[in-house]
């Protein structure tokens, strides 16, 4: 029977890393039925981190996606007469900011978010940067504080951070009853009632109680603004409102929530603590409430391959086949993993896919549902559902699968590129192919990762968007590939950019006995116009002076030329070149000669160009005590950093900056040692910046030392 679409929930769970997001899904499986033991994160026996080294690092760092069931409503345990069996698909999304790029694909294909604070931390530096993503895609969430039977626990603070520090609409829908270890369970402001979990069989059941007596004022208070703002946000109940508020059901309350929760004018914030089983089924509740099923988005748009034409498709099981692949994974057991979203129609396993980036047919011969720790194989995947596909040849992160006779592209993911970069051989000589495929293997998986072979020494540089990130890497060569490896010293990742105009004439002549060559093109060189990438190419030529035929080669000749910059090798991202004239050889011109033209022509133009160096900048954030403020901002200045705002934060102080990551390296050890181990930091990519000239002297004589 087809499922019922209104039933189904694409959540995630973001957070800044430690607030407890690997906890709380452990206790979502639990209480869904699907896993039985309680597995404690830094036991290792964690279920949703299956990657050995997450569990070693108490990190979780893939975001697999997991399917259960919630049966809702339930009273006490027990489903009421109208309960239906809600669907789930959950994506762990990491916390660290080397892999926000996972945090941004998963919100992609995702429908809702639960937002985890930690009661004592509050709004951390990284639920700032996954919240501005969930911004960006527009993403309908709730606030969950959690470890709210921590000392130093306090909801109420966390929603006001989340209004002023997040600029969101934080409204409370419960408030906590017992402080910290005697935290025991919440008023339901909704419902107007309170509940207290049982400490035995983790939590799974409760008792309905009256609200506590020296609780009544709070209450009222707080459920009389819960109240007002959802009035304020539907009109109907606005008019109730103001007759009589008394007179507003709870369903009422329920509706007017869900739209407004949709909407993202308001965020309904609970609390719970995962790890002594306390509110996490309320808030599994609060998902099938007011977070949206794959019904509630609009469809999707994207472009016929075929017309070029834009099409939409509704989430229909009635529509034409399409979805789109968000993570590629190697899985132990069943060996390469394309984790999908379906957006219209139907799969059948064993059926054919087309794949409109590589234009090809594919048989997707198994469909999988993941279950954290196993999987369920499924005869057919319907519109709205996650599930992953075995048996594909090539299927990118980002790539749309589409019925054949309905091609469609939807928009691709955009990521960025990798600023930082390490050598690395293999330790024996024996392993060189086996590191070349486990290296293509893991760049198949990640976007963000990037394997070439440096031209000047040869060596294999891999690339990626932190230190941690490559470490990563390195580490699953080891474990998944059995490959060791000898790694270098990290380099930045730099950039080469045109900053002028420039015209230029080149003659490419050789003459050698028989036939020659011959090319001759005058062109104008500049950076590319605002937002542009890559090469923007316009042919000006009139008058056949140069033949049509050699145009192509010469646009291909620039293509490559940016490939190495000309200061110092490293990669042009965007130019501007118009050719504008030339001439040719009736006998010696052909395709390479032009092609060789643009090349060479394009390093020597470079100089009037005025090529620079481009330097990855880094956001970085620290929290420190007061007492060491002044030391950090002294060391982030002597780094080149540029201060951007300082404030408090939780009793400490906040320091933000834009720094050059190439001064970054070990950072966290010399903030180690000016703070004795009291401040942290987060660092993220920003953007490209040129570099000042002693440092792109420093660069380009590097990179000229390597070739001499
Ligand atoms: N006291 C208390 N500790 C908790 C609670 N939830 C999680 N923790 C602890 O906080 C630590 C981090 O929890 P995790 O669940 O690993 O956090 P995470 O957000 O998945 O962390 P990353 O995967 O590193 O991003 C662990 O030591 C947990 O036991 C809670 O409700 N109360």
């Amino acid at each position: 029977m087809a499922r019922d679409l209104l039933l189904t929930r694409n959540i995630g769970i973001a957070a800044h890393i430690d607030a407890g997001k690997t906890t709380t899904t452990e206790r979502i499986l639990f209480y869904t039925g699907v896993n039985h033991k309680l597995g404690e994160t830094h036991e290792g026996s964690s279920t949703m981190d299956w990657m050995e080294q997450e569990a070693e690092r108490g990190i979780t760092i893939t975001s697999a996606a997991t399917t259960c069931d919630w049966i809702f409503p339930k009273e006490n345990g027990e489903p009421t007469e109208d309960a239906q069996s809600y669907h789930f698909n959950i994506i762990d999304t990491p916390g660290h900011v080397d892999f926000t790029v996972e945090v941004n694909r998963s919100l992609r294909v995702l429908d809702g978010l639960v937002f985890l604070f930690s009661a004592v931390d509050g709004v951390e530096p990284q639920s700032e940067t996954n919240w501005r993503l969930a911004d960006n895609y527009k993403v309908p969430r709730i606030g969950f504080v959690n470890k709210m039977d921590r000392q130093g626990a306090n909801f109420l603070e966390v929603n006001k951070q989340v209004k002023e520090m997040l600029g969101s609409n934080a409204v409370p829908i419960v408030l906590p009853i017992g402080d910290e270890g005697d935290f025991r369970g919440v008023v339901d402001l909704v419902r107007n009632r309170a509940v207290v979990w049982h400490d035995e069989n983790f939590g799974a059941t409760y008792d309905v109680v009256p609200i506590p007596e020296d609780m009544k004022e709070e209450v009222r208070e707080y459920r009389a603004l819960l109240i007002e703002e959802v009035a304020s946000y539907d009109e109907n109940l606005l008019e109730k409102f103001m007759e009589d508020e008394d007179s507003i059901t709870e369903q009422e309350v329920h509706a007017a929530l869900r739209a407004a929760v949709m909407d993202m004018a308001i965020i309904p914030m609970v609390c719970g603590s995962s790890f002594k089983n306390k509110g996490v089924q309320f808030l599994l509740d609060a998902v099938c409430r007011y977070l949206p099923s794959p019904m509630d988005r609009e469809s999707v748009i994207g472009v016929n391959p075929d017309t070029d034409k834009e099409e939409r498709r509704r989430p229909d099981v009635k529509e034409p086949f399409a979805a789109l692949a968000f993570k590629i994974a190697t899985d132990p057991f069943v060996g390469r993993l394309a984790f999908f979203r379906v957006y219209s129609g139907r799969l059948d396993a064993g059926s054919y896919i087309l794949n409109n980036r590589s234009g090809k047919k594919e048989r997707i011969s198994r469909i999988y549902q993941m279950h954290s720790n196993k999987q369920n194989a499924l005869d057919y995947i319907e519109a709205g559902d996650i599930g992953a596909a075995v048996g594909f040849k090539d299927i990118k992160t980002g790539d749309t699968m589409s019925d054949e006779k309905h091609p469609i592209v939807l928009e691709s993911m955009d990521f960025p590129d990798p600023v930082i970069g390490i050598a690395v051989e293999p330790k024996t000589k024996a392993d060189v192919d086996k590191m070349g495929m486990a290296l293509s293997k893991l760049a198949e998986e990640d976007p963000t990762f990037t394997v070439r072979t440096d031209e000047a020494s040869g060596q294999t540089i891999i690339s990626g968007m932190g230190e941690l990130h490559l470490d990563i890497i390195v580490d699953r060569m080891r474990r998944e590939f059995k490959v060791e490896v000898n790694q270098g010293a990290p380099q930045v990742e730099y950039k080469e950019a045109i900053t002028r105009a420039a015209q230029h004439r080149e003659v490419y002549k050789k003459q050698s006995g028989g036939r020659g060559k011959f090319a001759d093109i005058q062109f104008t060189l500049e950076p590319a116009d605002e937002g542009k990438t890559g090469l923007d190419f316009i042919s000006a030529i009139k008058g056949g002076n140069i033949p049509k035929e050699f145009i192509p080669s010469i646009e291909k000749g620039f293509k490559q030329a940016m490939v190495n910059g000309p200061l110092a090798g490293y990669e042009v991202d965007a130019m501007k070149v118009t050719l504008t004239d030339g001439s040719y050889h009736d006998v010696d011109s052909d395709q390479l000669s032009f092609e060789l033209a643009a090349r060479i022509g394009f390093r020597n133009a470079a100089k009037a160009a005025k090529a620079v160096i481009m330097e990855p900048i880094m956001k970085i954030e620290v929290i420190t005590p007061e007492e060491n403020m002044g030391d950090i901002v002294g060391d982030l200045n002597r780094r080149r950093g540029q201060m951007s705002d300082m404030g408090d934060r939780a009793g400490a102080k906040t320091v933000k900056a834009t720094v050059p990551l190439s001064e970054m390296f070990g950072y966290v050890t010399t903030l180690r040692t000016l703070s004795s181990g009291r401040a942290t930091s987060t660092m993220e990519f920003s953007h490209y910046a040129e570099t000042p000239s002693n440092i792109s002297e420093e660069v380009i004589a590097a990179a000229k030392g390597v070739e001499s």
